[in-house]
């Protein structure tokens, strides 16, 4: 299992030292929640941050986009040279061609389901993909529990990935910790996403490796 922890859970007034932490601690993503105040209800930080925290990053970005108009903020990241950009299918009218282009600008597209989206939503799609991000809780905020219908929902799409795409990675967001990653795994999840499991963790390294299974 690999690791992304959520920056959006570090301490923002001392985000360098919180992203080098990570990366030395062994996270093999750092995940970076970009939210708009419009598709989720809460807003964070744009490219102007965000290229602060590649610059302290040794380890790849994966950027989620929480927004309304996928494209715009598509074109503001894509100069960071981010590993992964993912987007929810909730929001985007023409998903395929938005796979294109983020595939155009060298990154590797991914899209993200949240908690009632189901897997069929994306059959068509799955051959293009390089990830699905899954959802396990609501789009928005940090530190809320998991909601466990991830788990058939992602033995669900692994069966898919494995006839459709095997090399498609899946990734489970939120509320994720040593309590539920063993289920995660068994349900064919390659990455996690955790952000207060990580940061609030005395020891990051050890929360890391917790995870790393
Ligand atoms: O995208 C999101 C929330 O919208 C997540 O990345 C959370 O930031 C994960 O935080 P925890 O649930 O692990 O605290």
């Amino acid at each position: 299992m690999k690791v992304a922890p959520s920056v959006l859970s570090a301490d923002f007034g001392n985000l360098q030292r919180d992203v080098e932490a990570i990366c030395e601690a062994g996270c093999d993503f750092v995940h970076v929640d970009v939210m708009d105040g419009h598709f989720v209800p809460n807003l964070t930080i744009g490219p102007v941050v965000v290229s602060a925290i590649a610059a302290s990053a040794t380890k790849p970005l994966d950027i989620h986009l929480m927004v309304e108009n996928n494209t715009f903020f598509v074109d503001l990241f894509a100069p960071l040279k981010p590993e992964y950009i993912s987007f929810h299918i909730e929001e985007e009218k023409h998903p395929h061609r938005l796979i294109q282009k983020i595939r155009s600008l060298g990154i590797k597209p991914a899209i993200v389901l949240n908690p009632h989206t189901p897997p069929e939503s994306i059959e068509y799609l799955l051959g293009d993909l390089d990830m699905v991000l899954l959802m396990s809780v609501n789009p928005g905020f940090g530190g809320q529990s998991f909601i466990d219908t991830v788990l058939p929902k992602a033995k669900k799409l692994s069966a898919m990935r494995d006839k459709i795409n095997p090399a498609c990675l899946i990734e489970v967001d939120g509320g994720v910790s040593d309590k539920n990653v063993h289920l995660l795994k068994d349900a064919g999840v390659d990455i996690v996403v955790a952000g207060s499991y990580v940061f609030n963790h005395a020891n990051k390294k050890e929360a890391i490796e917790s995870l790393q299974i």
